[in-house]
């Protein structure tokens, strides 16, 4: 390695401190001279959300929360993915427990997110369907790197976004435009979605994509906090209280959907697609 190369490592330890141990399937990393913490997914391949993963971004939101950064901002380890969404496999065939288990945890997860005082603001370094959209509609702001796609597909598979993630989609996109990409199960090139407004800028890299999040984070520096985060939480109050308000209903609304045979069976048929594709690969 080049000397130049190793100086930088060791000064980038210096400056940054690594919040979670690499056991995790994120890592929290504050970077102590902005004091803004990079939440990173890791799950490979495809950062699919499930049980272990979203307990361990909620987790991450709550350090976050709790170690006084000064912004969160939101990214995947993979190179070419943000996150696949949830992860299918948790979906189809279920165990009877566990499905209730992930579910739960979903809505507890994108309450943290979406609910978060700190400015929030994901650097979407590659694909992001479903439910990564989800996780990047639920922050303030978005940067996304070029030839990459971000929608809700949940119509392709047979399935339907329930309310919670329209709302975080509708409080980015119009109405109009939010309902007709529900409808069509639409994903977004990088520069349809910066057309459209589902993102706020592209960076041609993952480090760009940081450090544009990190000028968004900058712009509340002058900002009091504690005015800045009531803000924030008037905003979002109603779509929060509402998931909040019908919790029970929403998980037995979506255990009895997912277990419909013709739900199933789409499942089935859409994860045999995605297998035949990458074994083309
Ligand atoms: C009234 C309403 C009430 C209730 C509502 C009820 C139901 C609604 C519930 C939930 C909403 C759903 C939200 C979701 O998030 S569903 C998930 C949607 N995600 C997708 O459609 C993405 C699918 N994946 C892809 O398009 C590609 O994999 C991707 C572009 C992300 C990456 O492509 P790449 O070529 O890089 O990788 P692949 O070779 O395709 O994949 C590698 C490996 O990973 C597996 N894979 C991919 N995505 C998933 C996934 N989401 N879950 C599980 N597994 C996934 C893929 O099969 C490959 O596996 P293997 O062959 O074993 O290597």
């Amino acid at each position: 390695m080049m000397r130049s190369k190793v100086l930088s490592l060791v000064a980038r330890a210096a400056s940054n401190r690594m919040m979670s141990t690499a056991t995790k399937l994120t890592t929290v990393e504050v970077n102590d001279k902005t004091g803004i913490a990079t939440l990173t997914m890791n799950r490979p391949p495809v950062n699919g959300l499930n049980l272990e993963l979203l307990q361990d971004l909620k987790s991450s939101i709550d350090e976050v929360e709790g170690n006084k950064s000064r912004g969160l901002i939101l990214t995947s380890s993979s190179s070419t993915i943000f996150s696949a969404g949830l992860d299918i496999l948790e979906m189809y065939k279920p165990d009877k427990d566990r499905i209730r288990a992930f579910w739960t945890q979903l809505q507890e997860t994108w309450l943290a997110l979406y609910g978060s005082s700190v400015p929030t603001a994901a650097a979407i370094n590659g694909h992001s369907p479903a439910g990564g959209c989800l996780l990047a509609t639920s922050c303030e702001y978005r940067v996304m790197v070029p030839n990459f796609t971000i929608g809700l597909n949940e119509t392709q598979l047979g399935i339907v976004a329930p309310k919670w993630f329209m709302a975080s989609f509708l409080s980015v996109l119009p109405q109009r435009e939010a309902e007709r990409a529900l409808n069509q199960g639409r994903m977004f090139t990088t520069e349809e979605a910066l057309k459209v407004g589902l993102i706020d800028e592209t960076a041609n890299s993952k480090e760009e994509a940081i450090e544009k999040c990190v000028a968004f984070i900058g712009t509340f520096a002058k900002v009091n906090p504690l005015a800045r985060s009531l803000t924030k939480q008037q905003f979002r109050a109603a779509d929060l209280q509402q998931l909040q308000n019908e919790r029970q209903q929403d998980l037995e609304k979506f255990l009895f959907f997912v277990n419909q045979p013709a739900v199933q069976k789409g499942l089935g048929i859409y994860l045999e697609g995605l297998k035949k594709k990458a074994k083309k690969q």
